[in-house]
């Protein structure tokens, strides 16, 4: 019969909530605050700070790039024979056209006139160091060599002291020797190229009529052709120069410019949809490198392509620059009635929790919470209620203020 009792005492009661005005100073601005609190979280965070009346929209973006500038390294000093020369942007821009992205050549390898013809294998290639002919497997290549092996064993051409395989390949084997060493790039002239970047964005959620670009629409050619970006002096001129970038990146361009490296340029557009498009949406652009500029493990960014003369000519180019991304973020926000309605309601909702609060104070960690328990609840029979007539339909008061 034990279950039966608690299965009774479990299903045959009711719970229902009280009304308890208190009359007191400290509870009154207890109650107060915690309900300033969540309206103020309500109005100033939810509603002012965070948009709570907009409905918001990713900005969707396309981006352009033009550079511009000239090096000419005849001039300068130490620089081999080769090298010297004047070089534009269809020289150092490769590819010229990217999406989202530009590369910038800061220092050069150029291997000239090379031809398919047999030449010994670079000496610094794993495996290609060799004493006799049946080290050289013929038609053979080594995992990072040059060419297919003849099965020679030759004198090299750049050590003639050490013997190597003999390959067949585009000869001369580049020799992959920094033209100015290792603390001056060849090309540090690229430091004052500019670029152009021509951002188109749009919140394709609120229509055709929020599209715009980053050129600003006083701009003109002029402008165009002579302002620099800067944060301050000039934070929406779209023509960057190269040094620039690299310093806001909080990076060194010589340094930078040796090996390379990869920069991100970040477009943020926040935008308010419901003020003026036109003149308050506007980018802000922040810049970062994001290769590891510490390790010794394959620093930088490198790669090589060859530009052909004739059949059985070309010249081969090992590149080393920095490649520049750029990524656009960013959203607008636009008036609309269910957010603005949702955010009304669950802030009403929450308001409900400072009573929960207040009480949980109150009943464990006041002074007189024996008492505001004892108020608080009240355990009744329905037995008793039924045997005694209804006395008072009143409310009842407790403490000194009874009779008031
Ligand atoms: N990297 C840059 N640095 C400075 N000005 C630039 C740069 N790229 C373009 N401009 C200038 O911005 C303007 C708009 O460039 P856009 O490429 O749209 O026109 P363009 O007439 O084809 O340019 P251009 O023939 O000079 O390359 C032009 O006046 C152009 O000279």
């Amino acid at each position: 019969m034990g279950w039966f009792k608690s299965m009774s005492s479990f299903f045959f009661w009711y719970e229902t909530p009280k009304v308890v005005h208190i009359r007191s100073k400290k509870v009154g601005i207890l109650g107060r605050f915690l309900q300033l609190c969540v309206l103020s979280y309500i109005v100033g965070y939810v509603m002012v700070y965070k948009k709570g009346y907009q409905e918001f929209c990713s900005v969707e973006s396309a981006v352009v790039t033009k550079v511009k500038g000239v090096a000419f390294t005849n001039t300068q000093r130490d620089v081999p024979e080769i090298y010297k020369r004047i070089w534009d942007t269809s020289d150092l821009i490769v590819p010229p056209s990217e999406n989202d992205a530009f590369f910038v050549t800061t220092n050069i390898i150029i291997t000239p006139n090379q031809t398919r013809r047999t030449c010994s294998e670079d000496p610094g290639v794993h495996g290609a160091l060799c004493n006799t002919p049946s080290q050289c497997h013929e038609g053979h290549s080594l995992p990072i060599g040059n060419g297919a092996m003849t099965g020679r064993c030759v004198p090299s051409d750049v050590n003639s002291s050490v013997n190597v395989c003999e390959v067949f390949a585009w000869c001369p084997i580049e020799q992959d020797v920094f033209p100015l060493g290792f603390d001056r790039p060849l090309l540090e002239e690229t430091a004052d190229f500019t670029v152009l970047i021509k951002n188109f964005i749009e919140f394709p959620m609120f229509g055709k009529t929020f599209r715009r670009r980053n050129i600003m629409q006083d701009a003109n050619k002029t402008y165009l052709q002579t302002c620099h970006y800067h944060p301050e002096r000039d934070p929406f001129c779209p023509v960057f120069r190269i040094d620039d970038i690299v310093s806001f990146a909080g990076e060194n361009f010589t340094q930078l410019a040796v090996r390379g490296g990869v920069i991100v340029i970040s477009i943020e557009w926040n935008c308010n949809l419901d003020l003026d498009f036109m003149e308050l949406c506007k980018p802000i652009y922040t810049f970062r490198r994001v290769d590891d500029p510490n390790t010794n493990i394959a620093p930088g960014w490198n790669f090589r392509y060859a530009n052909y003369h004739e059949e059985n000519r070309r010249t081969l180019i090992k590149a080393y620059g920095i490649r520049f991304v750029i990524e656009v973020r960013g959203q607008g926000g636009k008036f609309n009635i269910l957010p603005t309605l949702l955010n009304i309601g669950s802030g009403l909702a929450l308001l409900g929790v400072t009573t929960v609060m207040c009480d949980f104070i109150i009943l464990y960690f006041t002074k007189n919470r024996t008492f505001y328990k004892g108020v608080k609840y009240l355990l009744v029979d329905g037995e008793d209620a039924e045997k005694e007539p209804l006395q008072s339909e009143s409310c009842i008061t407790y403490g000194s203020n009874r009779n008031q």
